[in-house]
Parts: C-alpha cells; sequence; structure tokens
C-alpha cells in the first residue's frame, strides 16, 4: 500500500546551474552519496557542450543516467529535454531526479522545460542550485565586463540556493563582499559558502523555496505575496538576458515558447580533440598551463606515453587537476575545450605536434 502511494507522489526535480568549472559534478557526485544513503534512488539528466560525456565518468555507473550531449540544454537540446525525463521516469521510475546544465546554460529556459513536463508528469520541480566559482566571479566582477560575467550573473539571478564554491581560493574579505554581492544580485537565494561542494545536503536541500512556490501557485496554493515573490524573482532574471519570452509562472501558464537562441552563449565555442598517440605527460601538462585565457574549462580521458595509468584531467579557470582514473566501458583518449572565440586550429596542431613527439620518444 505504502508503495502505491509513493509512486503516486510527485518526483522531485531539481536543477544544477553554474558556470563551467564551478563544481556542479563535484556536488553532483556529493548529492548522490547522500540519496543513496537514505535508500533513495536518483536519476541523472546530463547535458554537456562537448560530444563526448566526460562527467558521466565519474558519476556512479549504477545511476540511471540520461545524456544530452553536443549542445546547450537551453537551446539547441531543449526540446528534448521533456522527452528525457519521460523516459526517465517511465523506465527507471526514480525518487529523485537532478538535471545538471551545461555551464554555459542559461536556466531559465531549463526550469521552463521542467515545469512544462511537471503540466503533464508527476514531477515536482524542487529548487534550482547555482553553483559559483568565488575566484572566477572574483576575478570577472573586477573587471566589470564580458559576456561570461554576464552569463554567470543570469546564472546567480536564477538560482533559489545560492553554493558559493572554491573558497579555498579567495581571501576573507574577498568572500565577505561576494557573498554581499550574491546578496545584491539575488535578493531570495540564500548563499552557502562551500569548498569543494562540502555542505549538509539535507540543509542545501531543504534551502531556496523560490522554485516551490511557483509549483504551489500552479496548484493554486500560493498566497499573494508568494506569487508576487516569484514573479519579482522572474521578472528581473529575464531583464538581465534580454529575454522576450513571456512567461508568466504566477499564473501557471505559458504564454509564449521560442526556440531562438539566446545572445547569452553564443560566443562559447567547444573543440573536441581525439588522441591518436599517447602524449608526454610533462609536455602536456606545460601545454595545458600556458592555456590561452579564452579558454576557461577543459576536461579529457588520457593515456600518457609515460604513465602505466589513465588520467582524467579538468581545468577550470586557470587550476588543473589529474586524477587516476580507470573508465567505464570503452572510452578514448579525448580532451574537450571550452572558451570564447578561441583559435581552435591552433589548439589542435599543437596537441598534434605533442602526438608526433611522444612517438619519437
Ligand atoms: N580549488 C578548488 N577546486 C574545486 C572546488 N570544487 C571543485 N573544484 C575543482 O574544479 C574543477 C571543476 O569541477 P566540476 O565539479 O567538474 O565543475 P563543473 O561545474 O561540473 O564543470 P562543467 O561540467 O564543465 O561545467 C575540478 O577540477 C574540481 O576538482 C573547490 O572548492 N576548490
Amino acid at each position: 500500500m505504502n508503495t502505491i502511494v509513493e509512486k503516486e507522489q510527485s518526483i522531485p526535480v531539481y536543477i544544477l546551474s553554474g558556470f563551467l568549472g564551478s563544481g556542479k559534478t563535484t556536488l553532483l557526485v556529493k548529492l548522490i552519496e547522500h540519496w543513496k544513503q537514505q535508500n533513495l534512488r536518483p536519476a541523472v539528466v546530463m547535458n554537456e557542450l562537448g560530444e563526448v560525456n566526460l562527467d558521466g565518468q565519474i558519476v556512479d555507473e549504477a545511476v540511471p543516467m540520461t545524456e544530452m550531449l553536443g549542445g546547450c540544454i537551453c537551446c539547441t537540446v531543449r526540446g528534448d529535454l521533456g522527452l528525457q525525463l519521460a523516459d526517465l521516469v517511465q523506465e527507471e521510475s526514480p525518487d529523485v531526479i537532478v538535471i545538471e546544465a551545461t555551464g554555459a546554460a542559461n536556466p531559465m529556459e531549463i526550469l521552463d522545460a521542467v515545469t512544462e513536463t511537471s503540466l503533464y508528469m508527476r514531477l515536482e520541480l524542487k529548487s534550482l542550485i547555482t553553483v559559483v566559482d568565488a575566484a572566477h566571479l572574483s576575478g570577472l566582477y573586477s573587471e566589470q565586463k564580458g559576456k561570461t560575467f554576464k552569463l554567470m550573473q543570469e546564472q546567480i539571478r536564477c538560482a533559489s540556493v545560492l553554493l558559493l564554491n572554491k573558497t579555498d581560493r579567495v581571501q576573507a574579505q574577498e568572500l565577505q563582499e561576494l557573498e554581499q554581492l550574491l546578496n545584491k544580485w539575488n535578493g531570495f537565494a540564500p548563499v552557502i559558502p562551500t569548498i569543494r561542494c562540502e555542505v549538509n545536503m539535507e540543509h542545501l536541500l531543504h534551502s531556496g523555496t523560490d522554485v516551490h512556490i511557483q509549483q504551489s501557485a500552479e496548484a493554486g496554493g500560493a498566497s499573494e505575496s508568494e506569487k508576487a515573490a516569484k514573479s519579482h524573482v522572474h521578472t528581473e532574471a529575464c531583464h538581465t538576458h534580454g529575454c522576450s519570452h513571456n512567461h508568466d509562472y504566477a499564473e501557471g501558464h505559458l504564454h509564449e515558447q521560442s526556440s531562438k537562441p539566446h545572445a547569452s552563449h553564443e560566443h562559447v565555442m567547444v573543440y573536441t580533440h581525439y588522441f591518436k598517440q599517447p602524449v608526454n605527460s610533462e609536455a602536456f601538462e606545460q601545454f595545458v598551463a600556458a592555456l590561452p585565457r579564452d579558454i576557461y574549462r577543459a576536461k579529457g580521458i588520457l593515456s600518457f606515453s609515460d604513465t602505466a595509468s589513465r588520467f582524467w584531467f579538468q581545468y577550470a579557470y586557470r587550476e588543473s587537476d589529474y586524477m587516476k582514473i580507470t573508465p567505464q566501458g570503452d572510452v578514448p583518449n579525448v580532451a574537450v575545450f571550452i572558451g570564447e572565440h578561441f583559435d581552435q586550429t591552433r589548439i589542435r596542431e599543437q596537441l598534434l605536434e605533442l602526438e608526433a613527439v611522444s612517438i619519437t620518444e
């Protein structure tokens, strides 16, 4: 009897947003552990700009995962999200669903897609968690310009809860200023400072109820003040990216939909390199350390010519990280580079050169 009641309840959905490399996958792995400890069955929708789902490699193999690759969920693959959610629910009957957006996504679009789907499926959007890279935001804020800065600001404004992550990379005074800045940009979302997304998960999952208000409003249960609060959050968010859509959450209607891509991240480009040869680890590290500033994110799985193990490599806002990995399944040696209008040919040539050198080693 209990089981039937549970199945009829809505499945909670969490959206993870945040700029490229801010710590979304780090948080996702921790959330999954948390739910598993509670004997809950999570499912994941993962969206990657590149052609390969590298992040999927570090998520527990047993967790059902839908991959949406080669485009950003909020534009090119947006229409698919509803279908993916429907499939996941039907095939896996999860207790909870997490959607990890690409770091270039505008979360408002994902929020739209989820709420649309929840009109005909038992899904309940619980919160939109935006993970912020403290050091990166601090750097961009001091420059006060650029499309990346604007996109990061949009992601912050849309959040119902904010994880101010990578606080190990900023000074105490800077951290305080960043907290104030987040409060200024989004007065509704609680701000939780973290290192490696280390947070009390129950606290996080119950923080930020603005998105939830929208659901109550649809059910007709929200007070006028709650409706006003929700529409305020939404209106502000839309203004920041010049959104031409007219969504009215307080009334529970989506008046207009458009598949028009947003200008906010059209500037983001991706280069995926498939290695034909293993490269020298030190030469590769030097190459990564010298990556141009306009590449802000890179990740990959590599075999080096001088190491026995394979490595999971990451680069985010000038910090790189190498971790031994035994990939699940047949994974090629591949690296993905994401940035703004960078010279893809140059990156390709440099990597081919590294491959050529390692042959003659
Ligand atoms: N110094 C520092 N590094 C961190 C912290 N949290 C995560 N990282 C590192 O930052 C890098 C990016 O973390 P991810 O969790 O993969 O970031 P992401 O937001 O999922 O990245 P995309 O999916 O590419 O958008 C990894 O090398 C992490 O180990 C932190 O608090 N401090």
